[in-house]
């Protein structure tokens, strides 16, 4: 098991730099930072072979997520939107590809977060989503890339919230390189047990994302970490266990995240570091890696 964070923790944008944090993440003993893929695609191919050099000299494995926008829904109704959805996918997957990324994970058989202020039509969405996921598989796969399909809450995704659907859609896609991804935050609004949630992923789990309730760092609250460890091990995972704190307000991370109050505790740079370090180790003793 690999135990990264997600680099947006610092920051309150999904345009930020991610090349910066590769050496930082290093030095507070991660081995995966996982980057935005929202903006990879504006990065030029010298940033992008200094970001993977760096990522070689400091051990670093890099891994990718991305909610994707509305009008690159690869579930949507519009044809012509379906047809933006797969030329962005191609693009940011032969973008992902330069930096050696074996792995992207998020909405990605759909868009995010959902505008509800419209009616949703789920089994339709699904549809063209197991479609649109079965569309870019293979052009996925032929750069070694897993498309790791995040089962997300009510309130952010409609498609897929339990695990239980999450494996039903990748059945339905049917390809090696599509996979489960599970979230703690997510988990903890949607699903019965977290054991359980794990094991009904079993060996389609590609990606796993943790987070307090709050979206605080693993260990400051009360998700059951004890349980999910033991699942961990019993399904024998040994993918990527990324972190994925939100605790600042402000910019579209803040707004998309939907965080209204400072979950910092006021911490200038160095406690973030100082609490991402803590949990990091809190995270190998519970979780294993
Ligand atoms: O859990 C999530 C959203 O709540 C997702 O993993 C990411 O934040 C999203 O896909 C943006 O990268
Ligand atoms: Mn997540």
């Amino acid at each position: 098991m690999k135990h990264g964070i997600y680099y947006s923790y610092w920051e309150h944008e999904w345009s930020a730099k991610f090349g910066p944090y590769v050496e930082k993440v290093a030095k507070l003993g991660f081995d995966v930072i996982e980057v935005a893929a929202h903006h990879i695609n504006e990065y030029s191919d010298a940033d992008l072979a200094a970001i993977k050099q760096s990522a070689k000299d400091n051990g670093i494995i890099l891994t990718a997520g991305i909610g994707p926008s509305k009008t690159k829904n690869l579930s949507s109704p519009d044809a012509d939107v379906r047809k933006a959805g797969k030329a962005f996918f191609e693009q940011t997957l032969a973008n992902v590809a330069k930096l050696d990324i074996k792995s992207i994970g998020g909405a990605l058989h759909s868009y995010w977060p959902v505008d509800y202020s419209q009616p949703v039509d789920k089994v339709g969405d699904r549809a063209r989503g197991v479609e649109g996921i079965h569309g870019i598989a293979d052009f996925a796969n032929n750069l070694g890339i897993n498309l790791c399909i995040e089962v997300l809450n009510r309130f952010e995704n409609h498609v897929l919230n339990t695990a239980a659907e999450g494996v039903a859609f990748v059945k339905d896609v049917g390809k090696p390189n599509v996979k489960v991804m599970l979230d703690t935050f997510h988990m903890n609004i949607e699903e019965d047990s977290f054991g359980d949630a794990i094991r009904t992923a079993g060996p389609l789990l590609g990606h796993f994302h943790t987070g307090e309730s709050n979206r605080r760092v693993p260990g400051k609250g009360r998700i059951p970490w004890h349980e999910i460890g033991l699942a961990l091990r019993e399904i024998n995972y040994t993918g990527a266990v990324v972190m994925e704190p939100f605790v600042k307000t402000g910019g579209t991370i803040g707004s998309d995240i939907r965080v209204w109050r400072d979950l910092t505790d006021g911490a200038d740079e160095a406690k973030m570091d100082e609490d991402a370090r803590n949990s990091l180790a809190f995270s190998r003793f519970v979780l294993g890696g």
